[in-house]
């Protein structure tokens, strides 16, 4: 794609570092590699059930927004579709914990994660705009989509019990969605104030610092 093109594709050549420590953070590259520590893989499932409960308020927000805003059908489509995706999401995190014997219900966050979870919940207020939503929906989706494809690519050792879990994120559909979802961030981007352009890159780059706690706080005690 041609960077002029693609604004948010201009911002991950820009944070490129930043980029890459959360696509490929040491947490992901541990799976690839097969050294990945079970108790690791475990603290993440547990956090990510809870981060994704408050994920499902911030999908509808930005469902709400396009809805209101966007005069483009086909935008709330995809996210409607995301959207309706996050149940059978939620189910098969109580299946995967079930299989793996955590217990969903005895989980404290950590504090990388109530820190983001209380940066979703800034998105849920009718002030943010729909671009800045938008952009930070897709950067949310991406990162986990750029670390999970890495672990089933190529020549990896991921374990096969964790094939499940990067197939669900790094599957072609799920790469697919992504870029339907960068498409929707571009377009508002490009019309968008240069006040809003601005808002919307600094969420780019604090969804990236956030993924990277995030990682953080899955692989380290
Ligand atoms: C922390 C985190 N980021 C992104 C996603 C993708 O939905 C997720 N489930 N969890």
């Amino acid at each position: 794609m041609d960077n002029e093109q693609s604004p948010t594709a201009t911002w991950q050549a820009k944070h490129r570092e930043l980029y890459e420590r959360a696509t490929r953070h040491p947490f992901i590259l541990s799976i690839r590699d097969g050294t990945v520590d079970f108790s690791s893989f475990k603290r993440w499932l547990g956090q990510d059930y809870i981060f994704v409960g408050e994920f499902v308020p911030f999908v509808f927000s930005v469902l709400l927004k396009s809805w209101k805003e966007s005069e483009i059908k086909s935008d709330i489509e995809i996210i409607f579709g995301g959207a309706a995706a996050l149940s059978d999401e939620l189910s098969w995190f109580k299946n995967e914990a079930s299989k793996w014997g955590v217990d969903l219900c005895g989980i404290t966050p950590f504090t990388a994660n109530t820190e983001y979870c209380r940066f979703l919940q800034s998105f849920t207020t009718l002030d943010i705009n729909y671009t800045v939503a938008a952009t930070a929906f897709w950067a949310i989706e991406t990162v986990y989509q750029e670390s999970f494809s890495f672990c089933i690519e190529g020549d990896h050792k991921t374990p096969t019990e964790l094939l499940g879990t990067c197939q669900r994120w790094g599957n072609s559909d799920f790469g697919q969605y992504c870029k339907s979802l960068q498409q929707i961030a571009d377009r508002c981007i490009k019309k968008a104030t240069a006040d809003v352009v601005r808002e919307a890159e600094e969420v780019f780059v604090s969804v990236l610092k956030h993924e990277i706690e995030f990682w953080n706080m899955s692989s380290s005690e």
